[in-house]
């Protein structure tokens, strides 16, 4: 049987990799989907295992050859996008791909896919919380971190177009919660 879509959306810091990586645990016969990105591979990245390394002309030219089944610059000068064809093969092989992308791809993921598509938006307790887990987590400059908390209000608009939204409070619970959801929704 073809797989089926799950597709994880939030502001940055809201505990969705974290989430994305427990359930890439738990028997479900997800494949993570490998964006591609036109930013540069840092430190120990490899292309092929945390996204696809474009050059900026080379994603412009997939751009132009319709490769992409969504795409957004989703910081100035950096584009992500989910290439179609990976899709398709995973979804051939009968796997369930799920999916980290920002809220504006997530959305129209979900409207290429329909039914077989799950969209599901982590919410952040309060943008004070989001503040002190990209602080906690640092991985980022502050300059980086004042970027993505201004982002963070437009992204939360979106969590309505969502078919589930999970608020990640309580990290077990919050895992606890988007097991059942993604085994229910697999088992449809
Ligand atoms: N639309 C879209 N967004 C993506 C895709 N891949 C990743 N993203 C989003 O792009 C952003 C990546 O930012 P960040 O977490 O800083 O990733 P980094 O570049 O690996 O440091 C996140 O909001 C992801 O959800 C994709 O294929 N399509
Ligand atoms: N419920 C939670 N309570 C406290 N810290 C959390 C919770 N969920 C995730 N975190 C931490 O917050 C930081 C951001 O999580 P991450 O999964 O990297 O977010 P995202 O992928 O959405 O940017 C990480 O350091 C993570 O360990």
């Amino acid at each position: 049987m073809a797989g089926k879509l799950i597709i994880f959306s939030a502001p940055s810091g809201s505990g969705k990799s974290t989430i994305i990586n427990y359930l890439l645990t738990q028997n479900l016969n997800l494949s993570f989907s490998i964006s591609a990105t036109s930013r540069a591979p840092r430190g120990t990245e490899q292309n092929g295992v945390e996204y696809f390394f474009l050059t900026p002309e080379e994603f412009k030219q997939r751009i132009a050859n319709n490769e992409f089944l969504e795409y957004e610059e989703v910081y100035k000068d950096r584009f992500y996008g989910t290439l179609k064809a990976q899709v398709e093969k995973q979804l051939a092989a009968g796997q369930n791909v799920i999916f980290d992308v920002d809220v504006v791809g997530g959305c129209n993921i979900k409207k290429f896919y329909g039914d077989r598509a799950l969209s599901v938006f982590i919410q952040p307790p309060s943008l004070e919380e989001l503040r002190k887990r990209l602080t906690g987590r640092g991985t980022d400059a502050p300059e980086v971190i004042e970027s993505r908390l201004a982002k963070a209000t437009f992204e939360l608009s979106y969590a309505e177009k969502f078919d589930v939204v999970i608020v990640n409070d309580n990290l077990e619970k919050a895992q606890a919660e988007a097991l059942k959801t993604i085994r229910d929704f697999i088992q449809q």
